[in-house]
Parts: C-alpha cells; sequence; structure tokens
C-alpha cells in the first residue's frame, strides 16, 4: 500500500510555483529522504501531507486519506523545523500533553528514552540546549505511535553523538514498519539511513531512486592527483567528464572509466603523486542534479 500519494500537484504562492506537478508515491515503511537546495520545495510539500495546506491543484493522500481529516492526522507525527513548544512546561509535562492529543500513545517514559531525554525530563522546554530541544520535538512527534513520521532536517543544531542515537532511534521506528519521510542536507546521512533519495528542484522531481542509484547515475568515480598538467590537458585526458585544478596542482576529475584516465596518465609518462580514487558521493552527485549551467562552469570550469 502507498503511505503517501501526491498526484499532479501544483503550489502556488502568488506568482511563485513552490510545487509544480509534482507526483511522488511512497509506499509503506519506507524511508525516504528528500532532498534539494533552498527554496525547492520540500517544506511546502510536507505541510501539504500534513494537512496544514491545501493544493493549489491535484489531490494529496496519506494512508489512503485527505490528511486535512482528524482522524488521518492521528496516524501522522510530525517534526517540524521549528517548533513552538511551551517554553513554561518541564520536557515531561510537554511529553504528557501531547500524548492527550492521541488516541493510542506510547508511554511517557519510552518516548523519554527513545528521545534520549530521560535525564532531563524535568528541565523546562525553554531551559534545554539546541540540540535537546530538537530532540524534544523529535519526542512529540512520535508520542502518538504514528505509521507516518515528517521529520523535516531533524539534526540539524545535534552534535554528533545525539545524531548518532538519533539515528539509532529512527532505524528502530524503521524496523516498526514506520513510515518515514525526512528532508536534510546532510548528504551523508541520507545516503546511510534512506531506502530512497528523492531530489527535488523548483518544485519537481529531478532524481528518485536508492543512494546507491543515484550516485552510479551521475558519476560514478573521482580521480584526485597533483602533477604539472593544466587545465586544458587535464580535460583532454579519456574519459574526463570534468575537471578542476588548483593553482599547486592538485587535479580533481570526475569520470566513468577511472582506469582509462589512470592508463594515459601512465602511457604518457605524467609524473603524478597523492593519487587517489574514489567513487562518487550522493553529495556529488546532488550538485551534479542541482546545478544550474552556469554554476556548473564556475565550479568545474
Ligand atoms: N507562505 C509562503 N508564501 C510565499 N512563498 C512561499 C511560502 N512558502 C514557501 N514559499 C516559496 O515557495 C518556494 C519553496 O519553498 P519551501 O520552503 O517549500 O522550500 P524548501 O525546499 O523547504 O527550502 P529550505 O531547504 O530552504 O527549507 C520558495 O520559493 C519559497 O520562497
Amino acid at each position: 500500500m502507498n503511505a503517501i500519494q501526491l498526484s499532479g500537484v501544483d503550489k502556488t504562492f502568488g506568482r511563485v510555483r513552490a510545487l509544480a506537478d509534482l507526483t511522488l508515491d511512497v509506499r509503506a515503511g519506507e524511508l525516504t529522504a528528500l532532498l534539494g537546495p533552498n527554496g525547492a520545495g520540500k517544506t511546502t510539500a510536507i505541510s501539504l501531507m500534513l494537512g496544514l495546506a491545501q493544493p493549489t491543484r491535484g489531490s494529496v493522500r496519506v494512508l489512503g486519506e485527505d490528511p486535512r481529516y482528524d482522524a488521518v492526522r492521528a496516524g501522522i507525527g510530525s517534526m517540524p523545523q521549528e517548533s513552538a513548544i511551551p517554553q513554561a512546561l518541564t520536557v515531561r509535562e510537554a511529553i504528557t500533553l501531547f500524548a492527550r492529543l492521541y488516541p493510542a500513545p506510547l508511554t511517557v517514559d519510552r518516548v523519554l528514552e527513545l528521545a534520549q531525554l530521560t535525564e532531563v525530563a524535568g528541565r523546562r522546554a525553554g531551559a534545554l540546549s539546541g540540540g535537546q530541544a530538537r530532540r524534544l520535538a523529535f519526542a512529540l512527534a512520535v508520542v502518538g505511535n504514528p505509521q507516518v513520521l515528517f521529520l523535516d532536517e531533524p539534526t540539524t543544531g545535534m552534535d554528533a553523538g545525539s545524531r548518532q542515537a538519533f539515528w539509532g532511534a529512527v532505524d528502530g521506528l524503521k524496523a516498526a514498519g514506520r513510515t518515514i519521510l525526512l528532508t536534510t542536507h546532510y548528504l551523508e546521512e541520507a545516503e546511510r539511513t534512506a531506502d530512497r533519495v528523492v531530489v527535488m528542484n523548483a518544485g519537481s522531481i529531478l532524481a528518485d531512486g536508492t543512494p546507491e542509484s543515484l550516485r552510479g547515475s551521475v558519476l560514478t568515480s573521482r580521480v584526485r592527483f597533483t602533477s604539472d598538467l593544466v587545465l586544458a590537458e587535464l580535460k583532454a585526458l579519456p574519459g574526463v567528464e570534468s575537471a578542476a585544478v588548483d593553482s599547486r596542482g592538485h587535479a580533481d576529475l570526475q569520470t566513468r572509466q577511472p582506469e582509462e584516465v589512470l592508463r594515459a596518465l601512465f602511457v604518457r609518462g605524467v609524473a603524478f603523486s597523492e593519487l587517489e580514487v574514489g567513487r562518487a558521493s550522493l553529495e556529488d552527485a546532488f550538485l551534479s542534479l542541482t546545478a544550474t549551467p552556469a554554476t556548473a562552469d564556475t565550479h568545474r570550469a
């Protein structure tokens, strides 16, 4: 079953077309990362899926229903980018209050544990650190034991330890069959946790697949080394799709045929050092997908 279904969705704000004919199906139990540069339409798409706004055109279904119905909302949890948590309540009180809004919530102690907030349960929300406040927002998103969970840039402001524990909790929810849709600007996190990556730009989907397939669809390898070759010579090497070089001769090439590049260097007797050959990262794929031709030229002349 599809947990989330957007069909032909447009959302306009005055003259801004934030979403343009967006169609997206998310299967139940899938962990999807929605990526895109600032202004791509990610938050707008999530607000439609949460039933907080209406599409200008097209339809939005969550758990098979219009998410503006209260009955559907009981099955949805959301961790927004900025949450308005009553600052005077303690962590435990805030979670208890939110639990009352749902028909079958988790216990408060379980939620404190999931969000690693047990030790600060008695602290007022207004006195939490940035990372703890994000964890409280997560706690409030999961307290209703939702089938579908939206996480909008969840780990912003969390330190490395909190992040690791946070992804552990998300893994647990996924293992329990929850459908999770998240946005993040940390591409390595998307790569590690998501079953599926959807890249948006200007309100539409640019690419959709597993992290592995997205990496593969763009450029498979990066070859880096230091030599005397100038940019024109680097670009002329066989199989090179883009090249950059700095003033100290550090070359950075993207290619689908790293072996061809290395062979040419050896055959021509080019003296080089500090050779590194690696797979393109999801970040490389993302930048290549979302770069406008003008930006691509600037970065990779
Ligand atoms: N309430 C609004 N009124 C007017 N324009 C809006 C409104 N909400 C969003 N937009 C515009 O719609 C476009 C998409 O914005 P959105 O916030 O969905 O992008 P995003 O992908 O979430 O970006 P970010 O990564 O910065 O959070 C932007 O051009 C934004 O300025």
